[in-house]
């Protein structure tokens, strides 16, 4: 990679990009960059690379496997649960609560088990799950890693005593009630209150203005009983201000009457309506006017209060226990890159599997061209597909870390998972937002036919890249440890004048840039690693090939930042893009093998156009032909 470097030593932005993407780079793409494109194009294009799918899916499939088939498994013997395309938002909803019911108290699949016992597995039930229907994911999600993650992360064992088994079997469907309609991303600025009664034991929970209003709030318009709601703390008395407020915490807040289901005195909830995707979701908004709940409500693992309302915490100042309490909810975004990933997978394999079929144009008096066969087909799919094992290993990665860190609360695991969730959310879910609009694009016009999965997917996912933390906020969760000398200098230059905040906001563009180049950088480090790890030779081969791709397109990417620094001269520039051209053609060779090592079978893909025999036929009957 040295070759690339031109005589420009200043420490810019490209130079670290290019350095980090090259230090991981360098073994792996020596044979590579020993010859010139060109030569290697000559004399070895028509090579194709022989791969062993078992091995490949063998090394891809991971050990939760088992109980994703028994998902899968129970749709399949369930026609009446699986959602048909056309189906109103209430009827949606209802089907969805059906669907997660059928599953626990029918299959006897138990998340909330997995979600304290093995999170990896409870991961792989989310992303079976969520191949199903979406909305039943994230319906699911809403349940155990949040409303059920909240009381057992911030709880303690009294709350466990009293929730577990009903979280758990859905005798106690929940909500999180953490956003506001007028906080999303500021978690620290909402406004709702509980303040202790000493009096009655209780604390009164109260929306102060229509700002405070809780919004988006998942199993709140229809089918939760019970909400964690995240509120500031104030105790009357507590200092000589007269009223102190103790910051944000959680409390269980019952919502509906367990027996009729009738909403609670002083609580009023109305349904956010339609949206543009999970419709099967029942997001609702709440208000609380004087809401009397017991002490104990109190999620208090990391604050609480006493009957004579002193206020205790093991952790020193605000800020702490605000950071300790949203550091317990990393679970949610954890399983949101992991989910973004699954979906990715079942796009990529649609619209490769399609394009390995279709067949238009071609030379004269010749069989026509299959699509996958176009360089600018290649050009779309083959870099996607590459970034789709990246972001495997990654997320497989992240899921393994965040398991034993839930073991051993390690800190500086807790950091790590903290920071690399944030980063692995943000990247991956924007990554595949992106990559479904092109995959519908890949398939042509039979792409937009609503059975071949395209739209939903698109306006379902399309959220991943707002909730358990907005992208472009989450990527700003490097701020201290990952700065660069360069924009260091420039946060110095303007904080004088500007204030922290200020020289924040002017060199943002600049942070941004910095934390999706380290987020690449470690992506590929996994993928690295993943390559080394593989057992099969032939199995290793098509991931180093496919490896060397993902980091040769990563570079194209941002080749005109390179350019601009003269970081790489433009006879470099023509021959990375050469090579990343002959390595998606390589990748195209294999693209079958490689998409099948994803192990999605027909009735998870279910698009007609992606069937693995008669695609033309199955899609023809859809519509009616005999
Ligand atoms: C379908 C759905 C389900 C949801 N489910 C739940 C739920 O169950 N419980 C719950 O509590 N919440 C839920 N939410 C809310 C979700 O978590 C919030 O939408 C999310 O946190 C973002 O907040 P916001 O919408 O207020 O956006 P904002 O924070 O207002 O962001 C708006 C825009 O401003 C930008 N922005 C904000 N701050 C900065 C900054 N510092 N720097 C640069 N740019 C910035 C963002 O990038 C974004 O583009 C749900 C939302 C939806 C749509």
């Amino acid at each position: 990679m040295q070759t690339l470097k031109s005589n420009n030593e200043s420490n810019s932005e490209a130079e670290r990009r290019i350095e980090r993407l090259s230090l991981h780079l360098n073994p792996i793409l020596n044979l590579t960059w020993n010859h010139h494109p060109l030569e290697m194009e000559n004399c070895s294009r028509g090579k194709k690379l022989i791969v062993d799918a078992n091995s490949l899916t063998g090394y891809m499939r991971g050990k939760y496997r088992d109980i994703q088939e028994k998902v899968f498994d129970y749709f399949n013997a369930n026609p009446q649960l699986q959602t048909p395309l056309e189906i109103s938002k209430d009827n949606h909803r209802e089907l969805c609560m059906n669907q997660l019911l059928g599953l626990v108290r029918e299959a006897g699949i138990r998340p909330l088990h997995y979600v304290v016992h093995d999170p990896a597995k409870y991961f792989a039930i989310l992303e079976a799950v969520g191949s199903v229907d979406m909305s039943l994911g994230i319906k699911m999600g809403v349940q155990y890693s949040l409303w059920g993650g909240s009381v057992i992360n911030l709880g303690t064992q009294k709350h466990k005593d009293k929730y577990y088994d009903g979280m758990d079997n859905l005798d106690f469907p929940g909500c999180f009630a953490m956003t506001e309609l007028h906080h999303g991303s500021n978690v620290q600025g909402l406004q709702t209150v509980a303040t202790f009664d000493p009096i009655t034991d209780e604390f009164i929970v109260d929306t102060p203005n229509d700002g405070a209003i809780k919004w988006w709030i998942g199993n709140a318009a229809v089918h939760g009983k019970f909400a964690t709601v995240f509120a500031r703390l104030k105790l009357p008395n507590y200092d000589a201000k007269g009223i102190s407020d103790m910051g944000v915490h959680a409390f269980i807040v019952p919502i509906r009457d367990m027996k009729t289901h009738q909403t609670l005195p002083g609580i009023e909830i109305h349904d956010c309506g339609h949206k543009v995707g999970l419709n099967g979701v029942d997001n609702g908004a709440l208000r609380f006017r004087s809401v009397r709940i017991p002490r104990d409500n109190l999620l208090n693992r990391f604050g609480d209060v006493s009957r004579d309302g002193q206020y205790t915490s093991t952790l020193p100042s605000v800020n702490k226990r605000f950071g300790a309490t949203l550091g317990e909810l990393v679970g949610g975004r954890v399983g949101l890159a992991y989910s973004s990933v699954s979906v990715l997978k079942v796009a990529a394999t649609i619209a490769i599997r399609y394009s390995l079929i279709r067949q238009q144009f071609g030379p004269p008096n010749q069989p026509e061209v299959t699509i996958l066969d176009y360089q600018s087909h290649q050009h779309k799919l083959m870099p996607m597909l590459a970034s789709t094992y990246a972001f495997h290993f990654a997320t497989t990665n992240l899921v393994e870390k965040y398991a034993q860190m839930k073991k051993s609360h390690d800190e500086e695991l807790v950091a790590d998972v903290h920071a690399l969730s944030a980063g692995l959310k943000a990247y991956v879910t924007s990554y595949t937002a992106k990559s479904l609009s092109i995959c519908r694009e890949a398939c042509g016009g039979h792409g937009y036919a609503a059975v071949n999965r395209f739209g939903s997917l698109r306006n379902d996912h399309d959220i991943f890249q707002t909730f358990e933390g907005d992208n472009t906020v989450l990527l700003q969760q490097y701020r201290t440890s990952r700065l660069l000398h360069s924009v260091a200098v420039r946060l110095q230059k303007h904080s004088k004048p500007l204030g922290q905040f200020g020289a924040w906001n002017r060199c943002l563009n600049h942070l941004l840039t910095l934390a999706e180049s380290h987020i690449e950088s470690v992506i590929l480090a996994k993928f690295i690693e993943a390559v080394q790890s593989c057992p099969d030779p032939s199995a290793q081969a098509a991931l180093k090939l496919v490896c060397d791709l993902y980091a040769l397109d990563r570079i194209w990417n941002d080749i005109g930042t390179y350019r601009n620094v003269d970081y790489v001269a433009p006879n470099k520039a023509k021959a990375i893009h050469k090579l990343s051209e002959y390595l998606s053609f390589q990748v195209r060779n294999i693209a079958k093998e490689l998409v099948d090592a994803f192990d999605l079978p027909d009735h998870v893909t279910r698009a007609p156009i992606a069937k693995q025999s008669g695609a033309y036929s199955q899609y023809t009957q859809y519509v009616g032909f005999e």
